[in-house]
């Protein structure tokens, strides 16, 4: 009599395998359940009324005690994450040339012997592993090189300033939003003064106060006396050849072994031995270091994850997640619970049970899952938190679609799904079209030695560290999009009445979908989250699509 009733209210299609009452244990745990039943069943009000009430009263039936797949709503592990961020990064500045002359006992009148202004230090940027969220940039905001020192008397040369090393995140977009390059722009100004003035009036260029330093005891009557040579042209570091050509756009989507140039320091001035002519002997003047460069980026990173879960709001996906994984993100009976992505890794392992996923590529151990937080239908019109989460899918292996298959129909909650992410990948587009006007994209791979010169990979073409400007090829990565991905179908909440009806129509139109494509069946999976039930189907097909080299 238990067992009948038990088949009766326990999803036969959730455990297909298990036939007719074959774990004793989980007989007597059900016949809990079912002593429940009749009240769920019972033509009262509830049953006919709104979803949100009979849920309301399943849930307290129902759902098993508080664990770690049902924790309350203030049971979970929350980290700083930001993942887009304006950041202005500036290159050391170059430090002034010195006005020194020799003196030494019996030589009071010795010769120029100031050393030159230390170059600016560098910013470099790497993309690393140990860094997940762009927060930590976002709160600093601006971040500077340091100048070089200036120089010194006896000839010595000013120490270079530091460097500058910008972590982020693997997965990270960088935009050039503006630039500022002081030497850039004065070598346009100089080409423009030379081109207007044609061969006369070079001596506008030998005098000009921010770009000359005057040895502290000169007397304003002897520097309007004084005869300043030419003003040397800007110079450049030989290291400003690497630099990533303007404007910046940098896809990091790899662990760097190496970082990349974003700017080099700028040149430190010249001291006074530079100027020592037959007219000038014992030059009284050295040059400014020149001035660095502010280079304002955008940094957006696209989390990097084998799969994506995307459902509704309160679908059950942080659960899933929980369920799958040892994550501790945050679950509550609420839209919007999640406000940030989470990622967590399923670890395939054999003694816990599960089939370590072999394939074409090798023994894989594990896969990420992120979950984001739920799109609304209208997401593309902002409404709920917008579509910008799905830039965390966009990377992923395979899409889940997380589905409650006690709410709603589940035939339109997918398909409403997949306009969504529709409506993104047009925006997207439209996006990135603009962007081809204004530059290309450098998708960044790990450094190769190849006959031992270092390459660095680029889509579509390569090019060297040390070649200048843009690298040769296309350079544009293809789109990545999400509508080409692999993707299946998690029915969760199994558990609650109504959802064998939804099952067996999404079943059906997931069928004629797959056929009518000529494509590979697409997975449905039934699983109850809450109780960690039917996840070992979907780690074994997941852990199939990423090992298969469909992925
Ligand atoms: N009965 C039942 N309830 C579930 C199941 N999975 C999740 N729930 C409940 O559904 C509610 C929402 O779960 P969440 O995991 O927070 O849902 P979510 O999709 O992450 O929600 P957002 O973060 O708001 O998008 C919680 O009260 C869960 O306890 C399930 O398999 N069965
Ligand atoms: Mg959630």
């Amino acid at each position: 009599m238990a067992c009948r009733s038990v088949q009766g209210t326990l999803m036969p299609f959730l455990y297909p395998w298990t036939g007719r009452c074959l774990l004793p244990f989980l007989c007597c745990r059900r016949i809990s359940t079912l002593e429940n039943q009749p009240v769920l069943d019972a033509p009262d009000d509830r049953s006919t009324a709104h979803v949100p009430n009979d849920r309301v009263v399943l849930n307290s039936l129902q759902t098993p005690p508080p664990s770690r797949l049902n924790p309350s709503p203030d049971d979970y592990a929350l980290t700083p994450f930001t993942d887009r961020c304006t950041l202005t990064v500036h290159s050391g500045s170059g430090g002034h040339g010195c006005i020194s002359f020799l003196r030494e006992k019996y030589i009071s009148d010795g010769p120029a012997n100031g050393g030159d202004g230390g170059s600016g230090g560098n910013v470099f940027i790497q993309a690393v592993r140990g860094e997940t969220s762009l927060h930590k940039l976002a709160r600093r905001g601006t971040l500077k090189a340091s100048r070089g020192k200036n120089g010194q008397g006896k000839g010595k040369g000013g120490e270079r300033g530091e460097d500058l090393l910008v972590q982020v995140p693997v997965g990270t977009v960088v935009r050039e939003v503006e630039r500022s390059d002081p030497v850039a722009e004065e070598e346009e100004r100089m080409k423009i003064a030379a081109g207007a003035s044609g061969e006369g009036k070079g001596g506008e260029e030998t005098w000009r106060r921010d770009k000359w330093i005057l040895y502290p005891g000169g007397v304003p009557g002897g520097l309007a006396a004084a005869e300043f040579p030419l003003l040397p042209r800007p110079r450049r570091s030989h290291l400003a050849l690497s630099q990533s050509q303007a404007p910046i756009q940098l896809d990091l989507s790899e662990p760097m072994e190496s970082p990349i140039l974003l700017a080099a320091g700028a040149m430190g001035g010249l001291g006074n031995p530079h100027f020592v002519a037959k007219s000038t002997p014992r030059p009284k003047f050295a040059t400014r270091g020149d001035p660095g460069m502010r280079l304002t980026l955008g940094l957006e990173l696209k989390l990097l994850a084998d799969v994506g879960l995307v459902g509704l709001p309160n679908a059950g996906k942080s659960t899933l997640l929980r369920s799958l994984t040892r994550s501790r993100a945050r679950v509550g009976d609420w839209e919007f619970t999640t406000l940030q992505p989470n990622i967590g890794t399923v670890v395939l392992d054999n003694n816990q049970g599960r089939p370590a996923a072999t394939g074409a590529r090798g023994g894989r151990t594990r896969f990420t899952i992120a979950d984001i937080p739920g799109l609304v239908a209208g997401a593309h019109l902002d409404r709920g938190l917008g579509l910008g989460f799905l830039r965390h899918v966009e990377r992923a292996g395979v899409l889940a679609f997380v589905v409650d298959l006690g709410g709603g129909d589940a035939v339109e909650v997918v398909e409403g799904l997949w306009k969504e992410i529709e409506m993104y990948e047009r925006m997207k587009a439209a996006a990135e079209a603009a962007e081809t006007e204004e530059g290309e994209v450098v998708v960044w791979k790990p450094v190769s030695e190849r006959g031992g010169e270092r390459h660095i990979v680029v889509e579509g073409g390569d090019a060297s560290v040390s070649r200048h400007g843009k690298p040769s090829g296309n350079t544009r990565a293809p789109p990545s999009r999400i509508s080409t991905k692999p993707w299946f179908v998690v029915g969760t909440k199994a558990d609650l009445p109504g959802a064998k009806e939804n099952f067996e129509r999404l079943k059906r139109w997931l069928d004629a979908k797959g056929k009518g494509e000529g494509k590979a069946e697409i997975g449905l999976f039934p699983v109850s989250a809450i109780r960690g039930e039917g996840m070992e189907r979907v780690v074994e097909w997941v852990g199939g699509a990423l090992q298969g080299g469909e992925v």
